[in-house]
């Protein structure tokens, strides 16, 4: 498995459990990570991979409609649109706030998932770092 990554995209969305917070949106930070088939590197050809700028413009697109009180519950669909979606056997998700809260920078969670019991590498590079 190869693996996909997409970093500090900063999308907007109406997420929160303050009322105040479901009528503005504020935005939020994803660093996202998910499999993708080995063949797309073999035959060079966008068909047998998953196309990052779709799954940017979807998760936009969702963001823009959907409401949500827990930033979990928005990270659950969006892991489940990458499996429903685009087929990806495995993903990781960070979501941060940025500065929603006094004295701290960012807030969030991270998810991590395989689709029908697939399990990640013993070893997954962090988005967009070595090693
Ligand atoms: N575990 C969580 N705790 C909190 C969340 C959340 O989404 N998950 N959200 C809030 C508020 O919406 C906060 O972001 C605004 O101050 C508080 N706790």
């Amino acid at each position: 498995m190869d693996f996909i990554f997409i970093e500090a995209l900063r999308v907007k969305s109406r997420v929160g459990i303050y009322p105040r917070e479901r009528v503005a949106e504020q935005t939020l930070e994803l660093n996202l990570t998910f499999g993708v088939p080995d063949a797309a590197a073999e035959h060079d050809d966008i068909a047998d991979t998953i196309d990052y700028a779709q799954v940017i413009a979807r998760i936009r697109e969702e963001l823009a409609v959907q409401q949500f009180n827990l930033i979990e519950t928005l990270g659950e669909f969006i892991v489940k649109l990458l499996f429903d979606e685009f087929g990806a056997p495995w993903v990781k998700l960070a979501i941060a706030k940025i500065g929603v809260m006094k004295d701290v920078r960012r807030v969030g969670v991270f998810i991590e998932r395989g689709r029908n019991g697939v399990s990640p590498p013993a070893h997954v590079p962090t988005a967009g770092l070595p090693g």
